[in-house]
């Protein structure tokens, strides 16, 4: 495939003796929404790790944007900013990258930090706060806010920089009925809207989540890819939903 954002050849990781993903590989094509499906324990959350450049595979290869991801390649300042400013990263549990003392400062950190001029800043960020429907919350403290609004916060404060490719992981875990459907929403028309070219990889055990946003599903297993392909084909194989546990083993029966 020659448009890729991410090629892994036989990659595979451990946790001190715990393997995680074993001898994955998997070409991830630009501008597509890829859903990472699989069980508690699968490998996702590694996966999107392993994409964002925060652990490196014991062994195997990964190439990001047409070059090699690696210790040795973000060793270099240049080329980790370059990947930074390119691949936005959410977390799973939004308290490990809200540190800032209000939610305006926290939109406005990564600009900060890119210095942008100021009158760009007020201006991204105002328009942030809208779009996410957190102007109200502007002036709160992140860790002060429901699961939900954290959730808002951390998409948005990456958001604001357009990165290239956007990885989440568990978008809508912990949340409400309500909230998840806040942010698939925001997931559906605002991240996509913006540009054709644009990747969004995020993991998910949800099935109904991954019929609303993704286009493509690549389904783990103990740390392999068992299944890949369109939305509809991977949902519509009910076998491999049971064995991967992504569905019951058996139908529930009707009460009464
Ligand atoms: N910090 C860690 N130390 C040791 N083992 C770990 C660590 N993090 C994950 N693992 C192990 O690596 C494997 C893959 O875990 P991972 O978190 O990638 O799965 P996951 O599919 O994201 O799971 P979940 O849906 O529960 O979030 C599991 O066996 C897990 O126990």
């Amino acid at each position: 495939m020659n448009d890729c954002v991410f090629r892994l050849s036989e990659v595979s990781f451990s946790y001190k003796g715990v393997a995680a993903l074993s001898g994955v590989t998997l070409d991830l094509p630009r501008g597509r929404r890829i859903a990472l499906l699989g069980a508690n324990g699968s490998g996702k959350s590694t996966l999107l790790r392993l994409l964002d450049g925060l652990h490196f595979p014991e062994a195997g290869r990964i190439e990001a944007l047409g070059a090699p991801l690696s210790a040795a390649a973000l060793a270099d300042e240049a080329t980790a900013i370059a990947f930074r400013r390119r691949v936005g990263f959410v977390f799973q549990n939004p308290d490990v990258q809200l540190f800032c003392p209000s939610v305006f400062d926290e939109l406005a950190f990564g600009p900060l930090q890119l210095h942008w001029p100021r009158e760009r800043i007020r201006g991204a960020v105002t328009r942030m706060l809208d779009a996410f429907g957190l102007t109200a919350l502007a002036n709160r403290p992140p860790h002060r806010l429901s699961g939900g609004e954290k959730k808002r916060v951390a998409l948005a404060s990456v958001l604001i920089l357009d990165p290239e490719v956007l990885l989440l992981d568990e978008p809508t875990a912990a949340l409400d009925p309500q909230a998840t459907d806040d942010i698939v929403t925001r997931l559906e028309t605002g991240f996509g809207a913006q540009a054709a070219d644009r990747t969004l990889i995020f993991s998910t055990h949800d099935l109904d989540v991954v019929a609303r946003i993704a286009d493509h599903v690549v389904v783990l297993e103990a740390g392999r890819v068992v299944a890949e392909g369109p939305t509809a084909s991977v949902l519509a194989d009910t076998a491999l939903l049971r064995r991967t546990r992504l569905l019951p083993a058996q139908a529930i029966p009707a009460v009464g």
